[in-house]
């Protein structure tokens, strides 16, 4: 449980972000970090980050520590890391000092999808935000680049439990552009990419011509684009807000090689997992939270470090392609051409 100092800095956080000055309803309900604030008003590259990732992704320490890493590569490469969660009900963007305090050590049974938002606002709860409703927010506050680890997808016989994450509808209809190192093997990938597919989504391999699957750099699908360097992904960015096609853009980045290596005991770690969650009738939300734990205790936590490897490695890339696209959109204005 929440210790009474991490609440206590929890419900002090609101004097230390400020409220966007707007019109529109819902912008008028998120609050911002200065830095964050500041970003948005100058045009500059800022990435969103989601805060399930330090509730649920991963165990602590590391969470937090893999939290505070994250934000530093994105400083470094240019831009402003904000990370979005909902304290007290109101959507925060930004400070992921005080969301990790919070998040890191308690409250970790609140992964918030879009659809659930609008609850822990109106009882003005707490909740950290999976990538569904990441790019909700980051989409409100004009954020046009998120970065994660892994979204959710279809799961194994989807099509009888219907248990397909939210992350794929909403990729559908919000114009956020994902940065991601594709889709874990706990999830049916084929299906996945369909469902990506029926949504409109379009789907891209970085540098690589398979769409990735997390711990590995293969997964036997094809990757239905390929693009090799951020300004490619910015104009494709640029060119989906252009064009008003309303949905999200999936940027699949590869593990680097090095933790590549260890895929095969992923996997096989994965499957065990796979029959203990069947045989323990594990299922919905719970079973992501299980399959994880379990195939990180499974190798010894070799999936951990591949799993940190593997978001650091994704910041690095999605913060290339903010700052590329903030330059983009920078030229574009100064030509007149917005
Ligand atoms: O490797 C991961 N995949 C997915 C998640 C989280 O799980 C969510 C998907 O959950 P569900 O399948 O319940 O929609 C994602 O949005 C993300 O927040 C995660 O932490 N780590």
């Amino acid at each position: 449980m929440a210790s009474s100092s991490a609440l206590s800095r929890l419900s002090n956080l609101h004097n230390h972000l400020r409220p966007l000055d707007s019109n529109n309803q819902i912008e008028g309900l998120v609050k911002f970090s200065p830095e964050v604030y500041q970003a948005l008003s100058s045009g500059r590259a800022v990435v969103a980050l989601e805060s399930t990732i330090i509730s649920h992704g991963m165990p602590y320490p590391q969470n937090l520590e893999t939290a505070k890493q994250v934000e530093e590569i994105v400083r470094k490469n240019g831009a402003v890391p904000a990370t979005i969660a909902i304290l007290d009900g109101v959507p925060c963007v930004g400070l992921v000092f005080y969301f990790s305090v919070s998040f890191g050590g308690c409250a970790r049974d609140l992964a918030l999808s879009a659809c659930l938002c609008s609850f822990q606002v109106a009882g003005r709860r707490n909740g950290a935000t999976t990538v569904s409703a990441t790019m909700f927010f980051a989409s409100t506050v004009g954020i046009p680049v998120f970065v994660t680890g892994g979204i959710g997808g279809v799961h194994r016989h989807g099509e009888e439990t219907m248990d397909v994450s939210s992350d794929l509808t909403e990729l559908g209809k919000t114009p956020v552009a994902v940065v991601s190192a594709g889709v874990k093997s706990i999830l049916d990938i084929p299906k996945t990419l369909e469902y990506l597919e029926t949504q409109g989504v379009c789907v891209v391999g970085y540098k690589t011509d398979e769409f990735p699957a997390f711990f590995t750099d293969t997964s036997g699908c094809k990757a239905p684009c390929r693009l090799d360097t951020p300004e490619e992904c910015a104009r494709l960015i640029d060119a989906t807000t252009k064009l008003k096609l309303g949905n999200g853009v999936l940027i699949a980045v590869p593990i680097p090689k090095e933790q590549s290596a260890s895929g095969s005991k992923i996997e096989s770690a994965i499957q065990k997992a796979l029959k203990e969650a069947r045989e323990k009738n594990i299922i919905g939300s719970a079973e992501t939270p299980f399959l994880l734990a379990r195939v990180n205790e499974l190798t010894g936590g070799a999936s951990l470090a591949s799993n940190i490897a593997l978001v650091k490695n994704n910041a690095l890339v999605g913060s290339k392609i903010a700052v590329a696209l903030a330059r983009l959109r920078e030229h574009s204005s100064k030509a007149g051409m917005n």
